[in-house]
């Protein structure tokens, strides 16, 4: 083989997770983890306080500016995500929203045509939404050179599963009680949430996220004909409406507890990514879902709380299954209030220091 002198011409960006989202396989996983600003930091809690309540928090942009960055400064994150919620698009449509401490969110309700057609346009969102991205913006300005700006919203379904029960459900029943009553209102209803996802992520890159993800926690509680029409069409359509307008931007979906139809979620949708939760083993997803390209996940956050051998274990699994493939390291599912800091600084040295 002969020396070639130059340097080797940069193919893929530089940032470790855009690398993964381009596809490239790295010897040690990107990083990142599913709520990594919340309850469990200390400094979290105290800029939460001095916000007031959560609403305040997200619509404060130094403020949500500041927890996005707190885990980064902390661990080092390799991405940041921005810090809102996925219940602010219903806001921004014109519902009331408010968070009851201990219990969750709270929304007025749209069961109805009637209500239905009392929604905002999507345009009309911008008006409530232009915090989050002056928040963006303060990232794309304060993040170390190296991290990665995530931008985030709910998929259709999920948002709609808060939107027509006004809380969260154990098993989605109002909404699929309205899917099966009152398909048009129903179908309404997805639509009018898909319209207003893409102009909300398209803000928000123009605003500075280099990368979306789209949250579909409800997912598994689709079957059959219902999973293709309400989670994998709507993020096909926000999909295709983002690459448009922002054709380098990669999008990672989560269709939480998709199980089987993990397979094929990515080429059936166009993301560049799926995160997987925590129900499917590495190995199983490694073979099934990584062929088609780059997968985010899986270990389950109760090892945040319980730590120790257990949580070394579980993690070098995860890398070692996906280790022939481009992988982001991270949670099946979100950090919890009552997980141990030093947890997190154990999972991330175990994946940093090599398995
Ligand atoms: C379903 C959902 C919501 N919000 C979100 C989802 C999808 C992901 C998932 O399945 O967890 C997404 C979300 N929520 C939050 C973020 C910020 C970024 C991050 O991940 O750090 C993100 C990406 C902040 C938050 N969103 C919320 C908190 C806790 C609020 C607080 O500080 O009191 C945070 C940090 C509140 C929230 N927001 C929501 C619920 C059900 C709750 C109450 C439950 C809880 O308290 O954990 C809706």
């Amino acid at each position: 083989m002969t020396q070639d002198p130059r340097p080797e011409p940069q193919k893929s960006p530089a940032k470790t997770i855009l690398r993964a989202l381009a596809g490239e396989r790295q010897p040690v996983p990107p990083i990142w983890m599913m709520r990594q600003a919340g309850r469990y930091l200390p400094e979290y809690r105290a800029t939460r306080a001095q916000a007031g309540d959560f609403l305040s928090l997200c619509y404060t942009p130094d403020l949500a500016a500041e927890v996005t960055l707190q885990p980064i400064r902390r661990f080092g994150f390799d991405a940041a995500i921005l810090f809102a919620d996925i219940l602010l698009i219903p806001q921004a449509l014109g519902l009331d929203l408010w968070f009851v401490t201990g219990e969750g969110p709270r929304l007025s309700t749209i069961t109805t045509p009637d209500e239905l057609a009392a929604l905002k346009p999507a345009e009309a969102i911008h008006e409530t939404l232009s915090p989050v991205y002056e928040t963006v913006r303060i990232l794309s300005r304060e993040l170390p050179r190296e991290t990665t700006l995530i931008g985030f919203a709910g998929a259709p379904w999920t948002v709609a599963t808060y939107m027509i029960a006004g809380r969260g459900t154990r098993d989605q029943g109002p909404a699929h009680a309205l899917k099966d009553a009152d398909r048009a209102t129903f179908q309404g209803l997805i639509d009018r949430v898909t319209e207003a996802t893409i102009l909300y992520l398209s803000a928000q890159i123009e605003a500075g996220a280099e990368v979306v993800k789209l949250f579909d926690s409800w997912a598994g509680s689709l079957r059959g004909q219902d999973f293709d029409d309400f989670a994998a069409a709507p993020a096909r359509r926000i999909i295709a409406a983002l690459k448009e307008r922002h054709p380098d931007v990669p999008v990672i979906a989560f269709p939480r507890e998709a199980g089987d139809r993990y397979v094929g979620f990515a080429k059936a949708t166009g993301a560049d990514c799926v995160a997987l939760d925590n129900s499917v083993s590495a190995e199983w997803a490694a073979r099934n879902v990584q062929v088609d390209g780059c997968v985010q996940g899986n270990l389950a956050p109760g090892h945040m709380v319980t730590g120790g051998q257990a949580l070394v274990d579980a993690t070098r699994a995860i890398v070692r299954a996906f280790s022939n493939g481009p992988h982001i390291f991270n949670l099946g599912h979100g950090i919890t209030p009552d997980a141990d800091p030093e947890n997190v600084a154990l999972m991330i040295r175990t994946v940093r220091e090599g398995a």
